[in-house]
């Protein structure tokens, strides 16, 4: 499998270099040449077999020969048996159509840990090959965070810099985040928005003289071998409902784009999904697009699901890469314009076709708390402000006949514990941290505060990675 740039100016990778690499040197994103085709045998094969053995059944045609199967298999039991479920990413039916799937069963309690727990098990293969050293640098509004240093700490071949914004994430995401005792992290806050992050770690490595100094690699969906972990648990939830005999659908609460990419992709693959049902917060940008086909950037607004307090979702370009006929140059060029203007139509062709497939809801927080408050009366069941985004989405589907009576999965992202102010808020009952945890609110803190500024934080990591002065 080979690996292509969205802004067609990147050299082609395979599996491990894209890995390493992050962001293209063009600015785009890496994306497989062709998707790999599963026929319906294929999936059909795979129905009620174990978690691991799903997981590397869909990721080997995307790591092609950068791993032996040997190597791949003791990753993928590493990353997993850290998991406290043992389906890991388990099915709770919520009513006759509608399923949760409970993604937050890994060690920091959120979705990210599915596929930052492989990563982590995947650098340390290729790291050891090569005899080489990475500095990671990610940015995070408050779960990639936790989730990346938890899957690097302690690991001699990676430094790892994550920058979260200053006063906009939890307190159990950032102390998730500060409290972890190992001399290879760094938590800096950002006196800024998440996009603020996001933007500055793009620009280091938009960088070459920085990036190739500290040899920059990326924990952010940006590495596509994020994304690829994340399509295991489409097929297996797929599966369990019926698949590939019976069509499903997704509704995925999003922010960076990354998640329910990852359901493109499986789509792509050959899964039968009918539909992808998008839930936004106030910072609704990505369902303002899906509902007309135009962006326009506003200033991000914080809001009870701070992890999707987002304006410019990186992954987006990865589905824009298909509806531009994947011409990278031409893609490439309306990003700049969207970067310089503030806003960005679809190209006409294909629109109808992506319109069909995702459906797009926004929730402020009033509608937030009103659907934690309704599924807790409804079902008993405690849910995080972001999981009950994506839940109130596949209703709203449901109810507008978009969703039809196609068995529908709600993505649990978050343990309800990570946001108990939230759920309290909506529910009156503050969820307790699980056992692992459960002193976290009284460890002690070590981060840095820095300006949003490119430079100081650029000589923060050099004067901190064991990269920096070696080079
Ligand atoms: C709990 C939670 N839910 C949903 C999201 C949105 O996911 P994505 O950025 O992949 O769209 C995030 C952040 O990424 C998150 O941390
Ligand atoms: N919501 C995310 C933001 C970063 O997204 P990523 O999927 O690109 O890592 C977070 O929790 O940090």
């Amino acid at each position: 499998m080979r690996y292509i740039s969205t802004r067609g100016q990147a050299p082609k990778l395979n599996f491990e270099a894209a890995l390493l690499t992050g962001l293209a040197r063009d600015g785009g994103l890496y994306v497989p040449e062709t998707w790999p085709q599963w026929s319906a045998g294929q999936f059909r094969k795979l129905a009620g077999k174990p978690y691991e053995q799903v997981a590397a059944a869909v990721t080997k045609p995307f790591i092609g020969s950068s791993l032996k199967t040997a190597q791949l298999d003791k990753a993928i039991a590493a990353a997993y048996g850290t998991f406290r479920h043992q389906a890991v990413a388990p099915l709770v039916q919520v009513d006759e159509s509608l399923w949760l799937m409970e993604l937050f069963h890994g060690p920091t309690l959120a979705f990210k840990d599915v596929a930052l727990q492989l990563l982590g098990q995947l650098y340390d293969i290729v790291l050891k090959e090569r005899g080489e050293r990475i500095t990671v640098v990610g940015a995070t509004s408050g779960d990639t965070g936790s989730a990346a240093l938890e899957a690097c700490k302690n690991r001699q071949s990676i430094d790892i810099f994550i920058l979260h914004p200053k006063g906009r994430v939890s307190d159990v995401q950032r102390r998730q985040m500060t409290t972890i005792e190992a001399d290879n992290i760094h938590n800096i806050a950002i006196d800024g928005s998440f996009d603020d992050c996001q933007d500055m770690v793009k620009a280091m490595f938009n960088d070459p003289k920085f990036r190739d100094r500290v040899n920059m690699s990326a924990v952010n969906s940006i590495n596509w071998a994020r994304v690829m972990a994340q399509i295991v648990y489409y097929v297996t939830g797929a599966l369990a409902l019926g698949a590939p005999d019976r069509a499903v659908n997704f509704a995925v609460p999003s922010g960076n784009f990354g998640n329910v990419f990852a359901g493109y992709a499986a789509r792509a693959m050959g899964l039968p999904i009918d539909q992808l049902i998008v839930g936004s917060n106030r910072n609704d940008i990505l369902t303002r697009f899906f509902n007309s086909g135009a962006m326009k950037m506003s200033k991000v607004a914080p809001s009870l699901s701070p992890s999707m307090d987002i304006q410019v979702s990186s992954n987006l370009e990865r589905l824009l890469f298909d509806l531009f006929d994947r011409q990278g140059k031409k893609l490439g060029q309306a990003m700049t314009d969207f970067r310089e203007t503030g806003s960005f139509a679809a190209p006409k062709r294909g629109w109808a076709a992506t319109a069909k497939l995702f459906k797009a809801y926004k929730l402020d927080d009033r509608e937030t708390l009103a659907a934690m408050r309704d599924v807790h009366k409804r079902t008993g069941m405690l849910v995080d402000p972001h999981s009950a985004i994506g839940l109130a989405a596949a209703l709203e589907a449901r109810i507008s006949g978009k969703g039809s009576a196609t068995p529908t999965i709600a993505l649990a992202t978050a343990h309800p514990a990570k946001f108990p102010d939230a759920v309290e808020k909506a529910t009156g009952i503050r969820p307790a941290l699980p056992a692992h945890l459960a002193d976290l609110l009284s460890r002690k803190e070590r981060l840095s505060e820095l300006p949003n500024d490119l430079g100081k934080v650029q000589d923060y990591v050099l004067a901190h990675t064991r990269l920096g002065h070696n080079r």
